[in-house]
Order: structure tokens, then sequence, then C-alpha cells
């Protein structure tokens, strides 16, 4: 079974590495709509995989590193797409979060990359 929980991160990025003259490559910024999912069977007391306030206190330390900043200047994410982003997390939360399975990304309504366990 799967369980998730939605995250809004507002951040701001650019694009270096696109080609000259690409829209991406001028400062700008995003509402980061951020799910993350656990697997893992329900306890059969609690009737939960786990408390979503688990979930949400293990992506703290990640949402505040995240949220209100210039995604270039952290390590590890120096060329911000959606795809080095939910990696980028997938592979931080992991080990606060066994059983993570996926990380999705959504930089517009439209657009965005996931990362799950069988992206690496
Ligand atoms: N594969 C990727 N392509 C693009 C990424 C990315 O992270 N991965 N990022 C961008 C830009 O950051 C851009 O802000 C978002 O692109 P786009 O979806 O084209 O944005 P629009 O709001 O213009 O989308 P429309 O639905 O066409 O209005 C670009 N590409
Ligand atoms: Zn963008």
């Amino acid at each position: 079974m799967h369980i998730f929980k939605v995250f809004h991160i507002e951040a701001a990025h650019r694009l270096p590495n696109v080609p000259p003259g690409h829209k991406c490559a001028r400062l700008h910024g995003h509402s980061f709509r951020v799910e993350i999912h656990v697997a893992g069977e329900p306890d059969p007391q609690l009737g939960w995989v786990m408390d979503f306030a688990d979930l949400k206190a293990a992506f703290a330390p990640l949402f505040d590193q995240l949220d209100h900043h210039y995604l270039n200047d952290i390590e590890g994410l120096e060329n911000p797409t959606s795809e080095v982003l939910a990696r980028w997390i997938f592979t931080r939360l992991q080990p606060a979060l066994p059983g993570l399975d996926k990380v999705m990304v959504n930089e517009t309504c439209t657009s965005g990359a996931t990362c799950s366990r069988d992206s690496f």
C-alpha cells in the first residue's frame, strides 16, 4: 500500500545549461509541488502505514533547506531541473524514511518529474 503527503515549496531557480536564449536560463520562480510516497503494510492496530505527521517531520529539514531559497545555491542543485530536484530529495530523504517509494516534483501544473526506487 502507498501513502503520500503533498508539500508546496516556493523557490527561485535558473537553468544554467540550457541553449542560448532559452527562457529557463533567466531567473524565475515556481510554487513547486512535492509529493512524497511511502510504501508499506498498514499496522493492524493503528490502521496506517505511518503517521502523516512523522512523514512531515522527516521531510522538514529538506523543506527548510529549499523553501524560499535560490535553488542553484544549494549543493547538488547547481542545475535544478525537476529531475535533479526529485532525485536530490529522494536520496536525502531515504535514510530518514526507509519506506520511501517515490518523490514527485511538479514545477508547474503541467510539468514535473518522478524519482522512485527503480530510478537508480
Ligand atoms: N525536462 C525538463 N524540462 C524543463 C524543465 C525541467 O526541469 N525538466 N524546466 C523548465 C523550466 O524550469 C520552466 O520553468 C518550466 O517549463 P515549462 O513546463 O515549459 O513551463 P510553462 O509554464 O511555460 O509551461 P506551459 O504548460 O507550456 O505553459 C523547462 N523545461
Ligand atoms: Zn523553472
